[in-house]
């Protein structure tokens, strides 16, 4: 295979780190922690510099059916590989526990906690709360309570989404090959890697083949669609071998050897963008001329004080325009309480929140991350 350079990282504070089954599980056999200790050792090195990582691990699937090789029992089926999933999800993190120095959290995820406004919210506090405490959170899909139709099926896919909901700024896809190939280099020895890519068109898509091994799931083509994912929000994805020491050392030392994905526009201007021109409901918020001014510096949340009505049906999570006593949309936003609770909310101190609701989530009625202002 011919060579691939070392390139830069790009700057990151805040990382998804994908582990494929390939990493964690030879094909057939159980858990072993050959490859896992060095992307933990990296790991643990970011976060003693400061840096913040949320881990999406495969490997329980692998791990369930190593656990009962002795035993003769059907495969394939979707019942068999949620039992297998069940089985073998805690010696996954069990493993992660042992090679962390931090404590490990478990988080399992389903396409419908990601689809469902109320909850990708819920799942989005709850992984900034567990960065927030120092913890290492390892992501897998719920595969027990996962339906066919409704599964996102790869873990790929799954960090992307990862990536976007805890506002990465990189997602790296640790995989059992080194690079991008212009074809899948089990079945062509001399293809070439492509170290850059910057948009995927279909011709790259086309690049991509699935799985070449028994224990992965998705191949390159769910790579390159989590790679896509993530550009779409902004967020660039490095994909390398975790197999390969060096490599994984030289990540420490932010340089990649693998393909680097970037993306078309940065973090801010994706989310900008996603929050200004995306369809929303008739749902409006609007504020008083304190709560404006506060907006119009770029870097206010919008608190309860400041909102004299609110219009339209609208629930926690959805998307809302925040207007100005003129009558003028100044922002849109995602509100954090839904068209009932703001109405009580209206002209309120965040401190009365919980005592006038029974609950809170928290301070702000638009948290500033959420909120885009329009230009005049
Ligand atoms: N164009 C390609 N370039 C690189 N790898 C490819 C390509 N097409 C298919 N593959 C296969 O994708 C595999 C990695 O995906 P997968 O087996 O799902 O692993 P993981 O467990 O890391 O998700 C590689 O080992 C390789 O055989
Ligand atoms: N959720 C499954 C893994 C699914 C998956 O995407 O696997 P892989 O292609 O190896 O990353 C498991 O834990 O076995």
């Amino acid at each position: 295979m011919a060579e691939l350079a070392f390139q830069p990282l790009p700057a990151w504070h805040r990382a998804v780190i994908k582990v494929g089954s390939n990493l964690l599980a030879a094909d057939g056999g159980g858990l072993t922690p050959v490859y896992a200790r060095a992307l933990a050792a990296f790991i643990g090195d970011s976060q003693a510099q400061g840096r913040e990582v949320v881990l999406v691990s495969s490997g329980a699937v692998a791990a369930g059916r190593a656990l009962l090789r002795e035993r003769a029992v059907p495969a394939g089926d979707l019942a068999e590989r949620q039992a297998l999933a069940a089985l073998g999800q805690a010696p996954m993190i069990a493993l992660w526990q042992s090679l962390s120095t931090r404590a490990v959290a478990q988080v399992l995820l389903t396409h419908d906690d990601l689809r469902n406004r109320r909850r990708y919210l819920n799942a989005r506090a709850t992984l900034r709360q567990l960065l927030a405490i120092e913890v290492l959170p390892v992501i897998n899909e719920n595969d027990t309570v996962a339906v066919d139709e409704l599964k996102l099926g790869d873990n790929d896919n799954l960090a992307a989404i990862v990536a976007a909901l805890v506002d990465a700024d990189l997602l790296l896809i640790a995989s059992d090959i080194d690079a991008l190939y212009r074809a899948d280099p089990r079945r062509d020895p001399d293809v070439a890697p492509i170290p850059h890519v910057a948009e995927i068109t279909p011709e790259v898509m086309a690049m991509a083949g699935g799985s070449g091994s028994v224990v992965g799931t998705g191949g390159m083509r769910t790579k390159l669609q989590a790679a896509q994912k993530a550009a779409a929000a902004g967020i660039a994805t490095a994909l390398f071998n975790g197999r390969d020491a060096e490599t994984v050392r030289a990540l420490g030392e932010e340089r990649l050897r693998g393909t680097l994905f970037t993306p078309g526009q940065s973090r801010m201007q994706a989310r900008k963008y996603w929050l200004l021109h995306a369809p929303g409901g008739n749902a409006s918020i609007r504020i008083d001329a304190g709560a404006a001014n506060a907006l119009a510096g770029g870097r206010a949340s919008l608190l309860p004080g400041g909102v004299v009505e609110a219009t339209g049906d609208f629930h926690r999570g959805d998307l809302v325009d925040v207007v100005d006593p003129d009558g003028r949309v100044v922002a849109r936003g995602l509100c954090q309480y839904g068209a009932v609770d703001v109405r009580r909310l209206a002209g309120r101190h965040s401190r009365d929140i919980d005592g006038v609701l029974g609950y809170s989530y928290g301070p702000a009625i638009v948290h500033r991350d959420d909120l885009a202002r329009v230009s005049s």
